[in-house]
């Protein structure tokens, strides 16, 4: 049996983004980034700052925490780090959840293939924008995405793009030329993560979903798309673990 690498389990609460944004659902936080990106809201999961915190599980470990902590109030479980896409054994812990009659979903950027991708129910694939100050690597975000396609993935897979100024959003509009028929999201960005009063940073969020709305509204390549905010940032502010 592997072990995982777990910063976080938490919930029930619900999806604050994207594709199934609303679902109730716990949360698996695994450790580790191959990104570092510069307005990461999840920095703890790859700096260092919270080694001490992170604890190395089994998938059988994992799924009696989920049990313990969510009892019978949840049936989806999300996945998020860091990049769980640097586990290649977590199809161990996807499959004991299924069984349970459990939906998975998964967040990640879209650095690296799994062969266990087709088995999520809700694959959110995240490529970064140019204000992350990463690089995407399109041969391999590509492959990711053709591979799905190939074995009918479609409705079981969104692209995120996160959105804080016009390059950014010239980005997302490059992603989404290049995947049309892919399930297409902007998402306000945080730029305040050291706010801890919840409305203070509410309301400025709100201002930056306005803005993102009119950007997309204002753009012709930009039609079949959804804007959201993160709805746990509207509600609970920077508050870990919700
Ligand atoms: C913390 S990441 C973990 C999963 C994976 N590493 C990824 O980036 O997709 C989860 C989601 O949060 C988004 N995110 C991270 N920091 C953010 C911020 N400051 N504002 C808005 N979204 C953010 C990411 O783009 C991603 O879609
Ligand atoms: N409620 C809630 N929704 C989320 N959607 C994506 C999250 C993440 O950090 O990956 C997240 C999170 O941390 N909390
Ligand atoms: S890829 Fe995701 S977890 Fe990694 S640094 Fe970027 S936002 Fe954070
Ligand atoms: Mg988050």
């Amino acid at each position: 049996m592997s072990k995982f690498p777990v910063l976080e389990i938490f919930g029930p609460t619900i999806q604050g983004e994207g594709m199934v944004v609303g679902r109730k659902t716990m949360f698996v936080r695994t450790a580790g980034c191959d990104y570092s990106c510069a307005w990461c809201d999840s920095a703890f999961t790859w700096d260092g700052s919270a080694k001490d915190e992170i604890e190395r599980l089994t998938a059988d470990e994992i799924v009696n925490r989920l049990l313990e902590t969510g009892g019978r109030h949840f049936d989806h479980v999300t996945i998020s780090g860091g990049n769980p896409a640097l586990l290649a054994k977590l199809d161990e812990l996807i499959e004991p959840l299924h069984a349970r009659g459990i939906e998975v979903a998964l967040e990640t950027q879209g650095s690296r293939w799994q062969d266990w991708f087709p088995e999520i129910d809700d694959l959110t694939i995240s490529p970064k924008p140019p204000s992350s100050k990463m690089n995407t690597n399109w041969q391999v975000l590509d492959d990711i995405i053709e591979r799905l396609l190939e074995r009918g993935r479609l409705a079981n897979v969104s692209l995120k793009v996160v959105v804080f100024n016009d390059e950014d959003l010239t980005y997302a509009e490059r992603v989404h030329e290049r995947y049309p028929d892919v399930p297409f999201f902007l998402q306000v960005g945080n730029d305040d993560l050291e706010e801890d009063a919840p409305p203070a940073l509410a309301s400025h969020l709100l201002d930056q979903y306005e803005w993102l709305i009119d950007q997309v509204v204002a753009s012709e390549k930009l039609n079949h798309v959804r804007v959201l905010p993160q709805v746990h940032a509207l509600v609970w502010g920077n508050k870990r673990g919700v």
